[in-house]
C-alpha cells in the first residue's frame, strides 16, 4: 500500500512520558501557554475566556473586502493547489486531519457530528496513498466510531492518546503514546464535578473525551456564557493540575502538561522516521484554535503545509485556507488524483 511506505515502528509509551514531561517542564504552569501566547498577557479572566469563545465562532459574516484581504495572506489551498503539489514533488506527503469542522460540519449535538459517506471514501483514499492521521480533541473511541477507518493513525484527546492503524479483523490496538495516563483519575473526578456544577444551566453539556473534557456552550443562551465560564473556573480551582483552553463554543479542560496537537504531529513524524527530513511534506488541515499548535510546528520546521478551514478571517499560523468540509473533501481528492498520476506525468519521482 503506497500510504504505508516509510512507516517506522512506533513505540509504546504508557504513563512513563507523563512523569518525565511534567518534571521536564516543571508541572502545571501558572498561566496557560496557549493564552500567554496572545494578548492580553494578564491571567485569563472569565470575560476574556468568553470573548475568546465568541471570537472562535463569529456570528456575522465578514465584509467581502475583509475576507479578500485575509485570503491574500492565506490563499485558498484549492486555488493554490499547483503551488502546493509543486512543493510536494519528490517528497513523501503525510496527511494530518482534524475532525470536527474539518471532516464533519459543526452541528449542535456533538454526538451527531457525522461525516458523510463521500468524505469517508475520500479519507480512505487518502490513507491508501499517504500515511494519514486524524488529530482531534475527541477521544479516540468516539472519533473512530465516526470515521470508522482502521487504516488511519488516530491522535485523540488533543494528541494525548495516539493509536496506530489496525487490521480489519482487529477492533482495538494498543496505544502508541499516552502521555497523560496518570491524569485519568483526576479527569474522571473533574468530569463528575463539572456535570454537577453545570447541570442547572440549560443547554450546557460536559463531554468526556477521556484525557480531556469539553464544556459545550453552543446550546446555552449567550447571556449565560459568563456565569457558565465562571462555574467551570470554580470547579478547576480544586484541580490545579488541569488547565483550560477554548475552542468553537467550547471550553476544554486538560492536563497541564506541555502536550498538544503540535506535539502529537511531531511524535508521529518522528515515529514514522520522517522528522527533520527535507523530503517529507506534512500537510495539516484543521479549523480550531487547538490546530494552531500543529500549524506552528509546521511553520517552525520551515516545511509543511498548514491549511486553516474557516469562512472567517482569523489570526493563524496556517499558510493556506479552505472554507468548509466540502472544500476539504475536494482538496483531499485532488491530492489523491495528483498522487495517482503516472510518474511520467510528473517532473520528479513521487515517493
Ligand atoms: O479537535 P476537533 O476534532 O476539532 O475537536 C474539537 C471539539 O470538537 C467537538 O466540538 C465541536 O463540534 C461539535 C459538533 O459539531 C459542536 O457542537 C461544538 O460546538 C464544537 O466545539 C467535540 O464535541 C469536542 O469534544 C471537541 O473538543
Amino acid at each position: 500500500m503506497p500510504g504505508s511506505s516509510g512507516r517506522g515502528v512506533l513505540f509504546a509509551c504508557r504513563g512513563a512520558a507523563s512523569t518525565s514531561l511534567r518534571s521536564a517542564y516543571g508541572g502545571a504552569p501558572a498561566v496557560d501557554d496557549h493564552y500567554r501566547a496572545r494578548p492580553p498577557p494578564a491571567p485569563c479572566t472569565t470575560s476574556w475566556v468568553v470573548d475568546a469563545i465568541r471570537a472562535s465562532s463569529p456570528a456575522r459574516s465578514p465584509a467581502v473586502d475583509e475576507y479578500a484581504a485575509w485570503t491574500r495572506r492565506h490563499p485558498s489551498a484549492l486555488g493554490s493547489f499547483e503551488q502546493i503539489v509543486a512543493a510536494a514533488e519528490g517528497k513523501q506527503v503525510v496527511v494530518f486531519m482534524d475532525y470536527d469542522g474539518t471532516l464533519s460540519p459543526i452541528v449542535a449535538d456533538p454526538d451527531k457530528a457525522f461525516m458523510t459517506g463521500e468524505m469517508r471514501a475520500a479519507v480512505r483514499e487518502v490513507a491508501e496513498h499517504f500515511p494519514a492521521a486524524i488529530v482531534t480533541g475527541r477521544c479516540v473511541e468516539k472519533v473512530y466510531s465516526f470515521v470508522g477507518l482502521p487504516e488511519l493513525y488516530y491522535a485523540g484527546s488533543h494528541g494525548m492518546d495516539i493509536k496506530g492503524p489496525t487490521s480489519n479483523e482487529e477492533t482495538t490496538t494498543a496505544a502508541l503514546l499516552q502521555p497523560a495516563l496518570e491524569f485519568l483519575p483526576v479527569i474522571a473526578e473533574a468530569y463528575e464535578a463539572l456535570v454537577e456544577r453545570t447541570k442547572g444551566t440549560p443547554g450546557a453539556r460536559v463531554e468526556n473525551n477521556k484525557f480531556c473534557l469539553s464544556v459545550h456552550f453552543r446550546c446555552v443562551d449567550e447571556k449565560s456564557w459568563t456565569p457558565l465560564a465562571e462555574q467551570v473556573k470554580v470547579v478547576l480551582r480544586d484541580y490545579p493540575d488541569l488547565k483550560l483552553t477554548e475552542g468553537r463554543k467550547v471550553l476544554e479542560v486538560r492536563p497541564s502538561i506541555m502536550w498538544d496537537k503540535g506535539k502529537a504531529v511531531e511524535f508521529l513524524l518522528q515515529s514514522l522516521g520522517f522528522d527533520g527530513r527535507s523530503d517529507v511534506l506534512p500537510v495539516y488541515l484543521g479549523d480550531d484554535r487547538t490546530d494552531e499548535d500543529a500549524f506552528k510546528v509546521l511553520g517552525k520546521s520551515g516545511h509543511g503545509v498548514g491549511i486553516l478551514v474557516s469562512k472567517f478571517p482569523r489570526a493563524t499560523d496556517a499558510s493556506y485556507s479552505l472554507q468548509d468540509p466540502t472544500e476539504v473533501m475536494e482538496f483531499l481528492l485532488r491530492l489523491v488524483n495528483w498522487k495517482r498520476q503516472p510518474p511520467s506525468a510528473a517532473p520528479r519521482s513521487r515517493v
